[in-house]
C-alpha cells in the first residue's frame, strides 16, 4: 500500500513519515510540503535526520494522489480542501487531521465525499474517541444541574483555538444532552459576563511551552464535579491512528467518514 503524506514540513508530518517508513507493510509513495518551503526538492528520509530513502518531497499535489493509494493530510484549513477536491476528482481515499477548518469547508468537504472515501478526524487518538464516548454517555445521564465545560491545553505554536477535539468532545456532551452546540455553546468569556447561562456548554483554551494536547470535560454540579480528561504526552499517538485510519480507509466506498467509523463504534 502506497501511502503519500501532506504537510511534511509540519510536527505531524514529519511523525508520520517515519511511521510509514518504519512499517514494513506501507511504501512512501511520495510527500508533500508547501509551495516555497526549503524542504522542496529533498529526500523525505534526509528531511527527518534520517538516511536517504529514494523519495523526493514535492510541491504539487497532483503528484501525490497519482502515485498513491492513500493519502493523509495534517496541513492547513484552505489546503485540505483543496487536497480534498484533488482527492475526489481522482477517486483516492483521504484520511485529514487538520483542524480549524471553517464550516463552509467542511461542508465542502463532506460533498468531495461523494466521489472519494475521506475520513475526517479532529483527533486521531483511541484515546479521546474514547474519551468522546464517554462524555456522550455522561451527558445523557447528568441533567441541565451538572454545568459543561471543556478545559483544552496545548503547545505555544498551536494557531486555531478551541482545539478540534475540544469541538469534538463538546459535539458528544451535546449530542448526549440532546441539544445543539451551535447554539449552546460559549467559546470564550471576557469582563461582566453575568451568569452563567443554563445549559450552556462553555470553552476554554490555554496555549503554552511544549504540551502536547490535554482536554478536560467538567460536568460540575451542586457540591460535586465530574471530570472525565485525556492527557498525550506524545504526539506519535496521533500519527499511529491516522495510519490506522488510512490503511482502513483503503477498502471503504466513497463516504464521509470518521475515527468512529475507524474504531468500529456503532451508534446503537
Ligand atoms: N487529528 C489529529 O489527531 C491531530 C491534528 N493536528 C492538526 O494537524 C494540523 C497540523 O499540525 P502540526 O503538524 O502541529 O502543524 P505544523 O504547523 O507543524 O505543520 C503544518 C504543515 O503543513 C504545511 N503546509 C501548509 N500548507 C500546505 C500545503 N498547501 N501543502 C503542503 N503542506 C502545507 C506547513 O508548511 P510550512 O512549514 O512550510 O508552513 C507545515 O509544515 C493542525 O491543524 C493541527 O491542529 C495536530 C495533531 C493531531
Ligand atoms: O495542534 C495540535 O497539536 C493538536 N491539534 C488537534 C486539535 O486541535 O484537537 C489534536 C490534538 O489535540 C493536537
Amino acid at each position: 500500500m502506497r501511502v503519500g503524506i501532506i504537510g511534511c514540513g509540519g510536527r505531524m508530518g514529519r511523525l508520520l513519515l517515519a511511521e510509514v517508513l518504519d512499517d514494513e507493510r506501507l511504501q512512501l509513495g511520495g510527500g508533500l510540503v508547501r509551495k516555497g518551503s526549503n524542504l522542496a526538492g529533498q529526500d523525505a528520509g534526509v528531511a527527518i535526520g534520517r538516511a536517504p530513502v529514494g523519495v523526493t518531497l514535492s510541491v504539487d499535489p497532483e503528484i501525490i494522489f497519482a502515485q498513491n493509494d492513500v493519502v493523509v493530510d495534517f496541513s492547513t484549513p484552505g489546503a485540505s480542501l483543496e487536497h480534498a477536491t484533488i482527492a475526489a476528482a481522482r477517486g483516492k481515499p483521504l484520511v485529514i487531521g487538520t483542524t480549524g477548518i471553517p464550516a463552509h469547508e467542511e461542508v465542502a468537504i463532506r460533498q468531495e465525499a461523494e466521489r472519494t472515501a475521506i475520513v475526517l478526524a479532529a483527533n486521531t487518538s483511541v484515546g479521546v474517541i474514547l474519551l468522546a464516548e464517554l462524555v456522550q454517555r455522561v451527558a445523557a445521564v447528568l441533567d441541565d444541574d451538572f454545568d459543561i465545560e471543556i478545559v483544552e491545553m496545548h503547545h505555544r505554536r498551536k494557531v486555531d483555538a478551541p482545539s478540534g477535539t475540544a469541538l469534538l468532545l463538546g459535539d458528544a456532551a451535546a449530542k448526549g444532552r440532546g441539544v445543539d452546540l451551535q447554539t449552546s455553546s460559549v467559546r470564550a468569556r471576557d469582563g461582566h459576563t453575568g451568569a452563567r447561562i443554563a445549559g450552556a456548554i462553555g470553552f476554554a483554551a490555554l496555549r503554552g511551552g511544549d504540551v502536547v494536547g490535554d482536554h478536560s470535560v467538567y460536568f460540575a454540579g451542586d457540591g460535586e464535579r465530574l471530570v472525565l480528561s485525556h492527557l498525550a504526552s506524545d504526539r506519535r499517538i496521533y500519527a499511529k491512528g491516522a495510519i490506522r485510519a488510512a490503511r482502513w480507509l483503503i477498502d471503504r466506498s466513497a463516504g464521509f467518514y470518521t475515527m468512529r467509523d475507524v474504531l468500529g463504534f456503532s451508534d446503537d
